[in-house]
């Protein structure tokens, strides 16, 4: 088709062909971060989840990232604080990265750049009763967001890394217990900045309040290295495709107040 035939001249995968413009969409994700633009909002509250390693489900290759499920069937693993008035359940976590370790991240900090970015995906348990419902709706989803710097090993980082190789290819899931995510945080969960704007990949739905953490984690160039021997392809197509590069680039704040939980 046309559009098959573009995406081969454009040599990108259909998902990060990036979409020009949501129609209307002025709250787009992810954003570049201006330290010096953000507003100190001394109401923003420390974060404070709530993470029960019971609810955690499965590991699965989505054929754009891994995701790390949790069962959300009930108020178990919660997010509340920092800038939110609701309580939201966590869903998934998953990672965004580049084929190397000068880019990767989904945000920048004036214009600096990550190997990666970890997002924690929570939806509003008190107005809403499914994350398919929260995801379009207003004030559904909260996500926070963690800058990965490569340095020492991770060692909570490691089940998960020895997990990756099961689920090389798209399509593919292996059970995955007892993981807690709050071992992925910073130690300090007071300093973020928060914003309102959007999913990173389709739908685009303008329904997220961001929660990016100033502090960095550092995991180990090997750890990184296992994340980019995931496939974008199932195992029946005869071309493979490393699973590198999967994020989006920055969208215009289009007059967007960024605000910090720190001066
Ligand atoms: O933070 C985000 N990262 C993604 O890949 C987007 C997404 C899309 C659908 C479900 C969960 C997350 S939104
Ligand atoms: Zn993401």
């Amino acid at each position: 088709s046309r559009k098959e035939a573009a995406q081969r001249t454009m040599k990108l995968h259909p998902m990060w062909q990036q979409p020009i413009a949501v129609p209307g969409g002025h709250c787009q994700s992810p954003i570049d971060i201006v330290v010096r633009k953000s507003v100190f909002d001394s109401a923003l509250k420390p974060l404070a989840t709530d993470y029960d390693p019971e609810t955690c489900q499965q590991i699965w290759n989505n054929g754009y990232s891994f995701l790390v499920e949790y069962d959300d069937s009930a108020d178990k693993s919660t997010l509340k604080g920092g800038p939110l008035q609701d309580q939201f359940r966590l869903c998934q976590f998953h990672f965004h990265w580049g084929e190397s370790n000068a880019w990767g991240s989904e945000h920048t900090v004036d214009r600096r750049l990550f190997p990666a970015e970890l997002h924690l995906v929570h939806w509003n348990s008190d107005k809403y009763s499914l994350f398919e419902e929260a995801v379009s709706g207003d004030n559904g989803l909260a996500v926070i967001g963690v800058f990965l710097k490569v340095g020492k090993r991770h060692e909570g980082l490691q089940k998960l890394v020895d997990a990756l190789p099961a689920i090389r290819h798209k399509g593919s899931v292996v059970e995955f217990t007892r993981f807690d995510p709050a071992c992925l945080l910073p130690s300090n969960t007071e300093d973020y900045w928060t914003y309102h704007g959007s999913l990173t990949t389709p739908p685009l739905t303008e329904s997220v309040t961001w929660i990016v953490m100033k502090q960095h984690i550092e995991v180990s160039h090997d750890q990184l290295a296992v994340f980019r021997s995931l496939l974008f392809t199932s195992a029946e197509e005869e071309v493979q495709k490393s699973m590198v590069n999967n994020f989006r680039v920055q969208q215009p704040l289009c007059g967007r107040t960024v605000r910090s939980s720190f001066t």
